[in-house]
């Protein structure tokens, strides 16, 4: 049984909060908790132990308590204080590769500090953390690499994947995000450093959701032999010291995972920092089975209720691996649904902007991979809820342009799986700009992964059919966005409603001053996350897609959408995140898919009660 764990007093669990998830959550703010399972003579570990170091701000009564004294500077400061002074110093960084490193050692060093500015700064932070320059770090992890960061799981591990699992100091895991690196943002196969993003992926789960937090604590690494050594000093005062597997922490976490089956990428092979297999990608039934031997292995490591998000594999496995283990895992693919769900509630909410109802427009895709074909699948889906129309029906108003132009039906036989349902009744067109002029969209959103493909004459096309275009440039790091903001407005002389994957700075056009919207899937899968969790669900059901979706539509107001914008600000993410979770939980309870009953009444307060908090706890 997962109770409180043992950084809160187990008698003092208070009404709210997932009792059996989580023991350290916003319901239990005021107590005081010990930091320390193990206690020995100097408070040196103490300090070391990222999960509980809080630096200077210990207060003189825990450097009383813990052997501190001498081992920090006289003074005490707030983290308030604190959180202040390292934000001074980011600042001072010019190059944001820079402030990424900082990011990470800070992390590695005090978590909740880390977690307190990434919250408390998150629109200034987010782009570092996460893309546009989490991007550069994988690029150069090799090079910047410190200490890892997450389990790393090779080709050399096959048949060994469950004893790599346990080596994980965590037992308790409750959500895994996976990469095998072969399609990071836009940038492609950057193998084995695509940790980057499962590691970027967790920190805003724990950021923007509330999650817990996946950083390892030295408690944790203790071995049970270290333990019982230990233990001939010393015990905690609540009398818990290790379990039989010299784990002392029952928290459920996240855990990031990036699988090594080679890279393709002649760049990194070749460069003496490289951190993987220094051979060429695993295919065909090699692959199948390594991928196969992990979720397996997961399952039997973690339960039936350990959530998996696919994050940036390749379109080739993306669409095979969620088809598979769709009915076995309790699986979900950032790139296709999550990024699908943050688009519909952009959509949702530029109705207001544009009028109609979503089966009133049409609908054109640069770009028919994850993203595109993920998007345009649950467009269709909402739109048979909303008019009762059959899917196939709905399809036909949305259209898609590959690398070979737009897909048509004369092209069906050589088309991917993924790509078929796209292919309607159409001469073949090569160019995106004959394709604006040919299909007349209303909208049109790029996810190619390759920049500046939304020229100035497709812009202009756009403007010339629609008083507002719609145009989303969801490709991801800011350089191989389709076009940036300040293209989006001048070529449509102000007209244009404009949001891209990467942030994009406000623009000032004419006089008006254009405040861009962040259409990221990092919206939706940090609350969609835990409404997963919160209610137990076994499975992920489109359903509750929409339902995400929705929610988020719901939390853009009248003064947003004076700006133009279509997504509320990342700054209220944690009470929009809320609202997600709730309205996720609710569809699973009404699909029969929730496994932790009863159904709380106010799911929205429930799910506030359950998120992580940043702030210091305070040591016996
Ligand atoms: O990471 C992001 O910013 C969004 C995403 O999932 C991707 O581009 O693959
Ligand atoms: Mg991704």
């Amino acid at each position: 049984m997962m109770n409180g764990g043992n950084l809160v007093d187990n008698d003092s669990a208070v009404a709210g909060g997932v009792e059996d998830m989580y023991g350290e959550d916003i319901a239990t703010m005021g107590q005081p908790v010990t930091p320390w399972t193990v206690s020995v003579a100097s408070g040196y570990t103490l300090m070391r132990d990222p999960r509980h170091n809080k630096g200077v701000a210990f207060t003189e009564r825990e450097r009383d308590a813990h052997y501190l004294h001498g081992l920090l500077p006289p003074i005490v400061l707030s983290q308030e204080l604190q959180e202040k002074r390292i934000m001074h110093m980011l600042r001072q960084y010019k190059v944001p590769l820079q402030r990424y490193m900082a990011m990470m050692d800070l992390q590695e060093r005090n978590e909740r500090l880390f977690y307190k500015l990434l919250i408390d700064n998150v629109e200034e932070l987010l782009p570092v953390v996460y893309t546009p320059t989490v991007g550069e770090a994988c690029q150069k992890y090799g090079s910047i690499f410190r200490r890892p960061q997450g389990l790393y799981i090779s080709l050399k591990e096959k048949g060994k994947i469950l004893e790599v699992l346990k080596n994980w100091p965590e037992r308790s895991v409750q959500v895994i995000v996976v990469t095998d690196g072969e399609r990071i943002l836009g940038l492609g196969d950057l193998g084995c450093q695509g940790m980057g993003i499962p590691v970027g992926k967790l920190s805003l789960y724990t950021a923007l959701g509330g999650v817990r937090p996946s950083a390892v604590s030295i408690t944790k690494t203790t071995s049970f032999r270290d333990c019982f050594s230990l233990f001939l000093f010393s015990f905690s005062p609540n009398g818990r010291v290790c379990n039989e597997n010299g784990v002392t922490d029952d928290f459920l976490q996240c855990l990031p995972i990036t699988i090594d089956v080679g890279t393709n990428n002649e760049k990194l092979l070749n460069d003496e920092f490289y951190i993987g297999l220094r051979q060429r990608r695993a295919t065909g039934q090699e692959y199948t089975e390594l991928l196969h031997e992990f979720m397996s292995a997961v399952k039997q490591n973690y339960g039936e209720k350990v959530l998996i998000q696919f994050e940036d594999f390749a379109n080739h496995n993306a669409f095979e691996l969620l088809a598979r283990y769709s009915s076995s895992h309790l699986v979900f693919n950032d790139d296709i649904q999550g990024t699908a769900s943050v688009v519909l509630a952009g959509l949702l909410a530029a109705l207001k902007l544009l009028g109609g109802t979503l089966a009133d427009h049409r609908f054109l895709f640069l770009g028919a991979g994850e993203a595109g074909t993920g998007i345009a699948e649950l467009i269709a889906l909402e739109m048979s809820k909303q008019t009762g129309n059959p899917i196939e029906e709905n399809r036909k108003k949305i259209w898609l342009v590959d690398s070979k132009g737009l897909i048509v039906d004369s092209r069906k036989h050589s088309l991917q799986q993924f790509k078929k349902p796209w292919a309607h009744e159409h001469e073949p067109v090569s160019k995106l700009v004959d394709a604006v002029k040919a299909i007349k969209p209303t909208v049109l959103i790029g996810t190619s992964g390759v920049g500046k493909q939304f020229t100035r004459e497709v812009v202009e096309a756009m403007a010339s059919i629609n008083e507002k275009p719609l145009i989303m440039a969801l490709s991801n790091p800011t350089s191989q966005a389709e076009c940036t903001a300040e293209e989006a407005y001048t070529w449509s002389e102000g007209r244009a409603i404009f949001a891209s994957g990467s942030p994009f700075d406000p623009f000032e056009y004419d006089g008006k001053v254009f405040v861009p919207g962040q259409a990221n899937n990092a919206y939706i899968f940090p609350g969609f996350g835990l409404g997963v969790i919160m209610s137990g669900a076994i499975r992920v059901h489109d359903d509750m897609l929409l339902a995400a979706s929705e929610a988020l539509a719901a939390q853009v107001t009248e003064e947003h959408f004076k700006k133009g914008l279509i997504y509320p600000p990342f700054s209220d993410i944690r009470k929009i995140s809320a609202n997600i979770a709730a309205k996720v939980a609710a569809k699973a309870y009404e699909l029969g898919l929730a496994s932790h009953l009863p159904q709380p009444e106010d799911l929205v307060k429930y799910a506030e009660s359950c998120m992580y908090s940043p702030v210091y706890r305070t040591y016996r």
